[in-house]
């Protein structure tokens, strides 16, 4: 995720009207600050995947409907159309009435206050709440569910409102302390001052209803309770993350109150996170507390001497690009036979200055669980880590990572499950729902397989496993991790499966087991036609984003007649799991099999 950078901060919207109740559902598109088109990666942010940067066009009527049915609109509109078109008709749903014409007075105005409730969470953790006397609806940032605020208008988008708290008249239910020291300001962590227990049921509160109004599953159907099932927490809510991005920046944000206090230049410097809503100012952070401990000690490290000006180090300014130092990576992974930490730190720089990075070399080299520093070299004025060209500047290439009985080494930029102890949680999910013969007989197609650990987790108990991916390191990552681990019956293919050919299917036998795990936005059209028409008995669809999976969900079980698709799936079971505690992101496994 990256705290949204206004430009970049696009994402798909889709709103539903049902019995006058607006309900807004939000595509997790946005979070993209940086893409990174080969990598799956994003600076400074938490959310690592990589997607194809896509637009909003927020679409939805402006308008109440006072009708008791069901209205869905949604327009999303993406870069390059005529590839993403396809994808755009799947929000709309059969069940549409028209809408009534709007109140002329609909809309609030811009900075115009209003007394609101939120009711609940929505697109990048925001508050839903709803004008009283219009049932307009807006949302704010950090307005939490059961809070009763003042907010102000700040702006309209398409067909409803954001606004800034001001005042919390009455605070939210399940109120707690953020431990966290930078909570309120970093756009990280939303919800760390909602109990846990509360943002996990928002989660499932959220799954629950796109796949009813995106998904078009009906729950009324009996059967629909047994699908749905509840969420499964994250045993572990902080220090869960294996990797962060951080940003070095020459504008620190402030909070108002202290903006008067700018004093420029070095003072000015900042390594952290983007402040929410600014591409161009980071929120200086000493320490993260999703990150692992050895993590928060290079950032230390790193915090403590990058600004001395001896060292002549300069952070990247995003305005007028220069200055070297662009992103602070930090990946921590397990060693293999001890178990113990092992880092990797990955400097990515505008050049190629070894000697400027030297002495940070020095310092964090000596931290014992340090066992990689990496450089990436960007020399591009995007916001990407991925470098042109990659150094190693001290020890190993990689780091390793247990998951699944598996040792999987992980590089710099390949994808790698960022909450490794829920991860175990997951694949043992998506192992279940395989349902595995175990007698080595079934085929495995692993789609989006990254550095290959669903199917390598699954390779020892099939016949053939085939994976798919797009970013070739984390090819050669996922078979050198077969290697390693003694796995033969592994073939991992580079390609892009929004891309797939007419004969994408004669690369491998008919798989028994179809796993799917798309980044955000989801599966292109054309892979979806492919899966409908290849009739695998059973496809596990891997979601990192409910609103993506309820549409892909759709097309599969129910088709798409514009399309003159036919659906020819059930959905057997749809399992969120809490991956991110404190952010919005939600994960949800779901099992299909052949009608
Ligand atoms: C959510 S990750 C899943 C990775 C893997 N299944 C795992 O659990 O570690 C999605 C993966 O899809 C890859 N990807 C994204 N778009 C793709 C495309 N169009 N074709 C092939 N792979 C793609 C990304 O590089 C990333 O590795």
């Amino acid at each position: 995720m990256t705290q949204s950078n206004k430009k970049e901060n696009d994402g798909k919207t889709l709103y539903l009207y049902a019995k006058n109740q607006l309900t807004p559902f939000f595509l997790f598109f946005s979070f993209a600050a940086s893409f990174f088109a080969n990598t799956g990666t994003a600076m400074a942010v938490l959310p690592n995947y990589g997607f194809r940067r896509l637009n909003s066009l927020l679409g939805f009527q402006k308008y109440r409907t006072t009708s008791p049915s069901f209205y869905c609109c949604a327009s999303l509109s993406v870069e390059k159309k005529s590839k993403d078109e396809e994808l755009q008709p799947s929000i709309s749903t059969s069940n549409r009435s028209t809408p009534k014409t709007k109140p002329s007075s609909f809309f609030p105005k811009k900075n115009q206050t209003l007394e609101l409730v939120c009711e609940s969470l929505g697109f990048k953790g925001k508050g839903v709440c709803k004008v009283e006397e219009t049932g307009f609806v807006v949302m704010c940032d950090r307005a939490l569910p059961g809070e009763r605020f003042i907010g102000r208008v700040t702006r309209k988008k398409g067909s409803y409102a954001e606004v800034q708290k001001l005042k919390t008249i009455t605070p939210h239910n399940d109120l707690v302390e953020a431990p966290c020291e930078y909570a309120s300001a970093c756009g990280g962590c939303k919800t760390q001052n909602l109990s846990y227990e509360a943002q996990v049921r928002a989660k499932e509160q959220q799954v629950h209803e796109l796949v009813i109004h995106v998904g078009n599953f009906s729950a009324n159907d009996p059967q629909f309770a047994n699908v749905m099932k509840p969420i499964v927490p994250c045993d572990i809510q902080f220090n869960y993350r294996n990797k962060m991005e951080f940003s070095f920046g020459t504008l620190k944000w402030l909070p108002v109150e202290e903006l008067h206090e700018r004093q420029g230049g070095v003072n000015d410097y900042a390594l952290g996170l983007h402040a929410p809503g600014f591409f161009d100012k980071v929120l200086n952070v000493q320490k993260c507390l999703l990150q692992s401990e050895a993590a928060n000690t290079v950032l230390a490290v790193v915090q403590d001497c990058w600004r001395d000006p001896e060292l002549g180090l300069s952070p990247y300014c995003v305005h007028k690009h220069v200055g070297f130092l662009k992103h602070l990576m930090l990946r921590t992974g397990s060693d293999a036979k001890t178990g113990s930490p092992e880092l990797m730190v990955n400097f990515v720089t505008s050049s190629y200055k070894p000697e400027l990075l030297q002495p940070l070399v020095d310092k964090i080299s000596s931290i014992s669980e340090v066992v990689s520093i990496i450089n990436n070299v960007n020399t591009s004025v995007g916001n990407t880590s991925v470098g042109e060209a990659e150094y190693i500047l001290y020890g190993k290439s990689s780091i390793s990572e247990v998951l699944r009985g598996i040792t999987f080494q992980i590089s710099a930029n390949s994808f790698f499950q960022t909450n490794t102890y829920q991860a175990e949680v997951l694949y043992r999910l998506i192992e279940e729902c395989a349902g595995l013969r175990g007698d080595g007989s079934e085929v495995v197609l692993d789609l989006f397989c990254g550095t290959g650990t669903i199917g390598l987790t699954l390779a020892k108990k099939v016949k053939h496993v085939y994976g798919y991916e797009m970013v070739p390191q984390s090819i050669s990552d996922a078979r050198r991790n077969a290697e390693n681990n003694g796995i033969s019956n592994a073939t991992f293919i580079r390609g892009d499966l929004n891309k797939i050919s007419d004969n994408f299917g004669d690369q491998f036998p008919r798989p028994d087991i179809v796993i799917s795990d798309p980044n955000r936005p989801g599966m292109h059209l054309k892979l979806i036609k492919y899966l409908l028409k290849l009739r695998a008995p059973r496809l596990i669809y891997v979601s990192c984003n409910p609103a993506t999976c309820a549409r892909d969900l759709d097309y599969l079980c129910h088709g798409l007649e514009e399309k003159n698709i036919k659906g020819c799936y059930k959905l057997k079971s749809l399992q969120p799991v809490d991956m991110f505690p404190h952010t919005p992101h939600i994960e949800c496994v779901c099992l299909l099999e052949l009608e």
